[in-house]
Formats: C-alpha cells, structure tokens, sequence
C-alpha cells in the first residue's frame, strides 16, 4: 500500500510518502504544483489529508481524484482517535492541532506533554498523560509578527526572515 499524508497549512504543504508503514519521503511543498509532482511520481494508492486552509482550496480535491484507493480526511469532530478529545468545541478545532496531538500521544505514551508548533501561527497545546488533548493556545507566528510590527508601528522595518531560518 503506498500513501500520501498532506499537511496543508496556511503558508506551505508538509507531505509524507508511506510504503505500508514505512516512510519513505518527506519534504515541505511550496505549491499545489510541486505536490501535483509527487503524485505523478509517487503513485499513491491512498491519501490521509488534514488540512486548515481556506474551504474554498479545491485543489487537495482535485489531486485525490487521480489516486484510485480511500481518501480519509482528518476531521477533528468525527474522525476515531486513539486519544480523548477534552476540546470543548471540536469542530472548530483545527486538525493540525489535533493531528500533532496524536503524535505527541504515539512518541510519548503515558506522560504529559506540551506541544509547540511554529508555523503561520504558533499553536501551544497539552496532551495530558498521552491519553487527552487539552487544548492550548493560538498567536501569531514569526513572519505575522514581523509584519504586525511594521504596518501598526511608524518606524519599525519590515524584517525577513534569512533563508537559513
Ligand atoms: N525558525 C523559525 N522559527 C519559528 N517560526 C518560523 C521559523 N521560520 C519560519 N517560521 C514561521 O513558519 C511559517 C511557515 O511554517 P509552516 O510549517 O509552513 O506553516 P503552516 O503549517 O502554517 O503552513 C512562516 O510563515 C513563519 O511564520
Ligand atoms: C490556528 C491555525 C490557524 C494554525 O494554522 P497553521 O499555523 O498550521 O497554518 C489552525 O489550527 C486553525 O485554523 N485552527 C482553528 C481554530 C482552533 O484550532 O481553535
């Protein structure tokens, strides 16, 4: 069985390629072109999917539609778990969130972790006992950060981030 997992963030894709449970590829797509290529290449059988972008990105629909197996989509209201979600509103839940959640569960089993994921926003969440996801905090990440400075303020620059960060 050959799967393609998609991370689809707010700024970049994060893509894993699965030969049955061995992974044998993984990189940060740019664009839906550059993952377009590693389905031609890869040939899934299946995709798993959770995504945060906005509902009207079409185009993880479109590139499923040429892998001939099951598309299961990460859905953090419905989707089995193999931890107790304690959010109080799951379906606004973003899946990304919960998805590092079942990580955190799977790399630390039994023990309290706090999780930090620096990306468009910087999402702070705990996963209790490796059994429950408590839920965490949301702020802006590094590049809305710069950018929040430098429009609300009259005299701070824009700052880029060097290529090596
Ligand atoms: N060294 C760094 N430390 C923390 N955040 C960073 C760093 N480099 C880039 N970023 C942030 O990460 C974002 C891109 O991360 P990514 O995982 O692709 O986001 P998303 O999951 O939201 O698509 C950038 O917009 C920037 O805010
Ligand atoms: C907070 C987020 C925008 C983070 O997105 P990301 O930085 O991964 O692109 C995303 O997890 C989201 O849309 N969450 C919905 C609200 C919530 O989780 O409570």
């Amino acid at each position: 069985m050959r799967t393609l997992t998609l991370d689809i963030g707010n700024t970049t894709v994060k893509y894993g390629c699965f030969e049955d449970d061995v992974l044998r590829e993984t990189a940060i797509a740019q664009t839906k072109e550059q993952v377009g290529e590693v389905v031609q290449r890869w040939k899934p059988t299946h995709v798993i999917l959770a995504s945060v972008a906005g509902p009207t990105d079409t185009w993880a629909a479109d590139l499923c539609a040429q892998v001939p197996g099951r598309i299961v989509e990460f859905k953090p209201a419905s989707t089995p778990l193999p931890i107790r979600n304690g959010y109080a509103t799951p379906q606004t839940l973003g899946a990304d969130r919960l998805a590092a959640a079942v990580g955190a569960a799977w790399l630390r089993p039994g023990r309290d972790t706090l999780i930090i994921d620096a990306g468009t926003a910087i999402k702070c969440d705990w996963v209790e006992g490796g059994h429950t996801f408590r839920g965490g905090s949301i702020a802006p990440g590094l590049r809305l950060r710069f950018q929040a400075l430098h429009t609300f303020t009259g005299r701070l620059p824009l700052l880029e981030m060097p290529p090596t960060c």
